[in-house]
């Protein structure tokens, strides 16, 4: 029979596990014992929505047969099974979920040192593990619905076969022919039934489906009706098939109960990180309806959240049997980044999905879990902010989205968990941290949007409300813009752009001043927007600028950053999305004086002064020059 080839990637980590030199090879068990549990998962929930005979869920089990003379350790479910076509898929590929190069970008990009054995040890590392124990390993399986059993196997590296065989149940049966001992390592270990115990117990002791194994007890024989006084007890053995796990699923347990690192296992077995969670949210709820909830937010996002494959949503289980993987609706949008479960015996288990969604018990669970989970953020903010700062950089643009998106129905719900960057303390503050800073008589909320903090902070339109002592919001972000416009006020104090006219107020001589120098200067800005046409739709005497020369703001709806935001997503209809731009002039400047003096004597010059100034409100509001080639010549002619 030819081999076949393993796929260039599950070569790699197979190497990885047949050379681990991994201490906690152990682990191979649980990874094992785990796919057995998700096979009947997906067994019991096809039952469930396929139909057909129905399912003996009693008869649902994983068992273990440790064998000493044959030196193999035999893992068998009744799950769903495997076609052919699965077992080369799923075997001879690293399944998409745990994709070995995945794990290697995120341990790069995490700095994590990149060492095969850290790989092992920090990631489920799946069926593969078995090689860490096993020269060869066997799996026969025969899938739900069909009557074809397919046996694959495989010694290593070199390739697998897949035969045809006989299997007389739906099913997997794993067989690990043990590697022979070694100095540094005792396999034969595995073939005792007191270590599977221990393993079972200590890895899986939570699944849900009884782990079973023949274990070999001494009983005391009966007593012999004409025993004398003298009488001994006498013993003997037997095998009987016991139950090695609990099967209460963590989420039954009471929560004082379970232990950090029990949760944090499970959540890096289950959800397959390699980082603990930043926190767990276990709900026991009863009243109306009742459930139990294990949620978890996550440290970072997961490889495919931003793309179309991430699909958001919680394991749905009632009374401990998994009927829905990913039941969408019991998570709104904007945290669809939570992971978890949720179990109530107040769904019924033959429920369809469509009647699912109309239920009202889940829309009771998913507005509580809500409730708890924004409780669980805010919390985060308070009592633990480093952990909080972690969230915002993974999940901070998801939360902004949200209060963005539909027509600001959940900004209330938001609002609280939003962090901006802060003039005044030189990091991330909420809403609620600045308000309370906020000065005698300042009016508004005060931001600034733009690329990054550092030009943010050398905006010369944010030098007057600075030196009020005002402190400002930098945006730097994407959907800023828009989210402070869908927040519009907050706690009665609006918004407000650093570069609107009316960010301070004026007293009626201010106003009556920049009047004032707007007649004395009326020829020179007249002259400004001569030159500059339709690109302007007013040049200005400013209210907004100290020192600076220049600047550009925006008349109308659509502002300097929503401008570029457009620009940016939809490039081709952009051009219907441009903000009516302003040119700020200051007229105690110095360039403004230059532009004047050039207006009465040489208007050619006038007119390089001109662009020379539009080209720099341009530069630092961040807008793309339209003719750089120009702007240097310009620059450069004006050097002669
Ligand atoms: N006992 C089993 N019964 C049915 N299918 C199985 C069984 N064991 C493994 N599989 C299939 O093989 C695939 C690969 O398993 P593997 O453990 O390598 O990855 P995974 O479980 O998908 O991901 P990870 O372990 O990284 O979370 C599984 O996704 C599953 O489809």
């Amino acid at each position: 029979m030819a081999k076949k080839q393993f796929k260039a990637e599950s070569k790699r980590l197979l190497d990885l596990m047949i050379n681990s030199i991994y201490t906690h090879k152990e682990i191979f068990l649980r990874e094992i014992i785990s796919n057995a549990s998700d096979a009947i998962d997906k067994l019991t929930y096809k039952a469930l929505s396929e139909g057909g005979a129905a399912l003996d869920r009693s008869a649902l089990q994983i068992t273990l047969i440790p064998d000493e003379a044959a030196r193999t350790l035999t893992v068998r479910d009744n799950g769903v099974g495997m076609t052919k076509e699965e077992l080369e898929q799923n075997l001879g590929t690293i399944a998409k979920s745990g994709s070995l190069q995945f794990k290697k970008d995120m341990a790069q990009a995490e700095g994590i040192p990149e060492s095969d054995t850290d790989i092992i040890g920090q990631f489920g590392v799946g069926f593969y593990s078995a090689f860490m124990v096993a020269d060869t390993v066997t799996v026969t399986s025969r899938a739900w619905g069909s009557d074809e059993a397919w046996r694959w196997e495989s010694s290593g590296a070199d390739g697998y076969t897949l035969t045809s065989c006989e299997k007389a149940d739906v099913g997997t049966e794993i067989v690990m022919k043990l590697k022979p001992d070694a100095d540094e390592e005792d396999y034969s270990q595995y073939l005792k039934t007191y270590t599977l115990e221990r393993l079972v117990k200590k890895y899986s002791d939570y699944i849900h489906y009884p782990i079973k194994m023949e274990v070999e007890h001494s009983h005391e024989k009966p007593r012999p009706a004409d025993a004398g006084e003298d009488y001994k007890p006498e013993y003997e053995t037997v095998r009987e098939w016991e139950t090695l796990n609990s099967m209460v699923p963590l989420w039954q347990r009471p929560k004082s109960e379970v232990k950090t690192e029990e949760y944090n296992d499970f959540y890096k077995e289950k959800y397959g990180d390699w980082e603990d969670p930043l926190s767990v949210i276990h709900v026991s709820a009863e009243g109306t309806v009742e459930y139990k909830a294990m949620l978890y937010l996550p440290a970072h996002a997961p490889f495919d959240f931003h793309s179309r494959e991430y699909q958001k949503g919680l394991q749905l289980y009632s009374s401990g049997v998994l009927i829905m993987d990913k039941c969408a609706d019991l998570l709104p949008e904007h945290f669809r980044f939570v992971k978890g479960v949720v179990d109530s015996q107040d769904f019924s288990l033959n429920i369809s999905r469509e009647m699912l969604q109309h239920t009202r018990q889940l829309k009771v669970i998913a507005a509580n879990l809500e409730k708890k989970i924004k409780g669980e953020l805010l919390r985060l903010q308070k009592d633990e902010r480093e952990k909080y700062e972690t969230f915002w950089k993974a999940f901070g643009t998801q939360i902004k989205v949200g209060v963005v998106s539909d027509y600001g129905a959940h900004k209330e719900l938001l609002q609280d968990l939003l962090l901006f960057w802060s003039s005044k303390e030189g990091k991330l503050v909420s809403l609620a941290e600045y308000q309370a800073r906020m000065a005698e008589g300042q009016e508004f909320i005060y931001y600034a949007c733009g690329e990054d903090v550092r030009k943010l902070e050398k905006l010369p339109q944010a030098e007057r409300i600075r030196d009020k002592g005002y402190e400002i919001l930098y945006l730097t972000e994407e959907p800023d813009q828009f989210v402070v416009d869908a927040l519009g006020a907050m706690g009665g104090k609006s918004f407000k752009s650093v570069d609107s006219d009316d960010a301070l107020p004026e007293s009626d001589e201010e106003k009556a001043e920049i009047e004032k120098k707007s007649q004395e200067n009326k020829d020179v800005l007249d002259f400004v927007k001569q030159t500059l046409g339709d690109r302007i739709k007013e040049a200005r005497v400013s209210k907004l600028l100290k020192s600076g020369a220049v600047c550009m703001t925006a008349d109308g709806p659509i502002t300097l950053e929503m401008e570029k935001y457009f620009q940016k997503v939809d490039p081709e209809n952009a051009r219907n999305m441009k903000a009516q731009r302003v040119l700020e002039l200051n007229p105690d400047s110095g360039a403004f004086a230059a532009l004047r003096d050039a207006v009465e004597t040489d208007p050619d010059k006038a007119k390089q002064y001109a662009e020379l100034l539009y080209h720099q409100a341009l530069l630092i509001a961040g807008l793309p020059l339209e003719d750089p080639a120009g702007y240097t010549e310009l620059v450069c002619a004006l050097m002669k």
